[in-house]
């Protein structure tokens, strides 16, 4: 796609998800992030009836390496044009530019869950929605809390540091996108007409020893009844660099006046504010499937991630929408590194799997115990669903901070 037509090109994106335009400060921020050279339109004669797109991420994976991989995206048929083929043309084109251009992975967020199996991506990360009654939860925050100290900043002149701290979680946690340029435009995005009531983005800092070590981004949307105040919080995003950090940025959250609830839609499933908390019950977890996850090159992306044991498995991988990765692979690694070569289908294999469920277990989000006990992936050598399952596990659960 030319940037000539991206306006066509969007347009027709717009109505696929409804055509109710976003505000302009978000198209103009998608405008300057869409890699034209790797976006594709569908035509039909003049007229845009298809759109994908594809950012050039670095996600991280197990160990802390970052990998070159395909952030899929803006994916949109004409209502006219639906159910003739065109997502899959689409998809077929993409995943063999994504393939030469040797990013070993994709990822997308999915409209419905429903569409993307097909084309061998499994859910591989999940994320967790949390609605907290202040009123009735409280902290228990570990020693040192006290000793951060919290400032208020503009979101825009505490950007810098923010991103100095996201920086150094990237390596710590399966999924996250390392900050390519632009991007870090995304963390302030606050158009007023999306605020909903809601009170311009606010930012306070987490300090200690005059560095900052942790930060959180929110709004407070007020709110009166006939009793008082019950005013929101909503939670943008908050990262620390220590357990005493974040339990101060969490306390600050939970105790500005005015406010009986925090709101924060997207956390990791394994958020430690769940283990702060007094009353788990009443932060109303809700739990959704986030990044799906499609390996394109088998081999190089699983050799590019550790592995939790010592493991060396024969993996049969059926693969029918990308064909070169059909077959089997020996994986063998540890904690320090991974080997995975293709070997001859006559070598006996201990698992067999579709790319689809590599997909899932990629980001260690998704136990391989599950995936066997559900029929999708087949134990052919007693044990091997044990002995790969404690391996392709993760420490910390995997986690997409942001859309795309
Ligand atoms: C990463 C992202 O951007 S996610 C955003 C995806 N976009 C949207 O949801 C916007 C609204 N929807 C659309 O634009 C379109 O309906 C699309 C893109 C989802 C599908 O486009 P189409 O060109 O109709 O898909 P296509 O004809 O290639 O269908 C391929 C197969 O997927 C199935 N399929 C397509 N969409 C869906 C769906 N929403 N739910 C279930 N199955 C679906 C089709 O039935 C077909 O199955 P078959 O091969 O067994 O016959």
């Amino acid at each position: 796609m030319s940037q000539g037509d991206w306006e066509q090109w969007y347009k027709t994106l717009d109505v696929a998800f409804g055509g109710v335009a976003e505000a302009p400060e978000e198209r103009e921020l998608w405008r300057d992030l869409t890699e034209c050279e790797r976006s594709i339109g569908a035509w039909d004669g003049e007229t845009c009836v298809g759109t994908a797109g594809a950012f050039s991420f670095r996600m991280s994976v197990p160990g802390g390496a970052l990998v070159d991989t395909a952030g899929v995206t803006m994916v949109g048929v004409a209502a006219t044009h639906r159910r003739r083929g065109l997502l899959t043309a689409m998809m077929r084109r993409q995943l063999d530019d994504v393939r030469e251009r040797g990013e070993a992975v994709a990822v997308l967020t999915a409209s419905e869950p429903e569409i993307y199996g097909r084309f061998g991506y499994g859910a591989g990360s999940f994320h967790h929605r949390m609605e907290i009654d202040t009123t009735r939860v409280g902290l228990t925050v570990p020693p040192g809390t006290d000793d951060v100290r919290l400032r208020y900043e503009t979101p825009a002149k505490a950007l810098p540091a923010c991103e100095a701290v996201y920086a150094r979680r990237v390596p710590g946690r399966p999924g996250l996108m390392a900050r390519r340029p632009g991007w870090e435009r995304l963390v302030t995005l606050d158009p007023p007409a999306d605020r909903n009531g809601a009170s311009p983005q606010q930012c306070v800092l987490a300090e200690r020893d005059g560095e900052v070590v942790g930060f959180a981004f929110y709004a407070v949307k007020p709110e009166w009844d006939a009793q008082g105040p019950k005013g929101t919080v909503k939670v943008q995003d908050v990262e620390a660099l220590d357990p005493a950090a974040y339990a101060a940025l969490w306390r600050f959250l939970f105790d500005i006046d005015l406010t009986s609830t925090v709101l924060a839609l997207n956390r990791p499933v394994d958020d430690p504010v769940a283990q702060l908390v007094t009353n788990v019950r009443r932060c109303d977890l809700r739990t959704r499937e986030s990044l799906y996850v499609r390996l394109v090159d088998v081999g190089a992306a699983l050799e590019a991630r550790t592995y939790q044991t010592p493991v060396d498995v024969v993996l049969d991988v059926e693969d029918a929408f990308c064909p070169w990765n059909q077959g089997r692979w020996r994986l063998t690694g540890d904690t320090k590194g991974a080997s995975c070569k293709r070997v001859d289908d006559s070598a006996p294999a201990d698992l067999a799997l579709a790319v689809r469920e590599l997909g899932s277990l990629y980001l260690g989000g998704v136990p391989l115990t599950q995936l066997a006990a559900a029929g999708r992936v087949r134990e052919l050598r007693q044990g091997a669903v044990a002995e790969a399952g404690l391996a392709f596990g993760s420490a910390v659960a995997p986690w997409l901070s942001h859309g795309f």
